[in-house]
């Protein structure tokens, strides 16, 4: 979606299109040197992981494959419960695969926490995470993520795969809502 189409419903922008893919650009060249060669298994958490997954995926120059979990978080509310459901689990058998997460976001952490709880009773040959955003309440608690696009303050943020109530997701920045889009 062209930015400047929606760009009324943002109250500010925090990272462009291109600051976007110049540091997924960096994230990729650090991936590339850790695993040495190494072939990845990239597992992106449906929905909100696609865009940085496709995007990561291209910027990698390591061989990879490319699976998919979709979860679902519940319990009462809008705010994470740590309670988690799989609704669509991975088709590959991760078993001494060296496995990397993919998110779009990690904000309370409790939805990482589950599955990495998950992923290492598969035993992987290794397991770490890379997010392209990061809020502050995950930076403090004791998540291990290896590659953090950004962090970002504490707000509700849409746009390259975060959505409010499904829209924006397609969106090429990020940024964070103006309040006429809540009310
Ligand atoms: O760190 P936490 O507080 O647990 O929150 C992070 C989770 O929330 C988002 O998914 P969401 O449930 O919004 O689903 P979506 O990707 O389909 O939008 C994001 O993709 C993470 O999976
Ligand atoms: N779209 C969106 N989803 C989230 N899940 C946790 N934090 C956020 C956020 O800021 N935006």
């Amino acid at each position: 979606m062209d930015d400047a189409q929606i760009s009324g419903d943002l109250s500010r922008v925090l990272f462009t299109s291109d600051q976007i893919a110049g540091r997924i650009a960096e994230v990729a060249a650090q991936i590339d040197s850790d695993y040495e060669g190494e072939e990845i298994l990239l597992v992106g958490v449906l929905n909100g992981a696609v865009m940085v997954m496709a995007d990561l995926s291209r910027a990698l120059k390591s061989h990879c494959r490319m699976d998919w979990m979709a979860i679902s978080s519940y319990g009462s509310g809008t705010q994470s419960s740590g309670v988690v459901r799989i609704l669509k689990d991975l088709t590959t058998d991760i078993s001494g695969l060296h496995v990397l997460v993919v998110e779009d976001i990690i904000d309370t952490g409790l939805t990482l926490s589950y599955l990495i709880g998950n992923l290492m009773s598969r035993n992987p040959a290794s397991l770490k995470i890379m997010t392209a955003f990061r809020k502050p309440e995950a930076a403090k608690n004791t998540v291990d993520v290896a590659y953090v696009g950004f962090d970002i303050p504490n707000e509700f943020v849409v746009g390259y795969g975060l959505d409010y109530d499904g829209h924006y997701r397609n969106l090429t920045s990020v940024g964070t809502l103006a309040p006429h889009v809540y009310s």
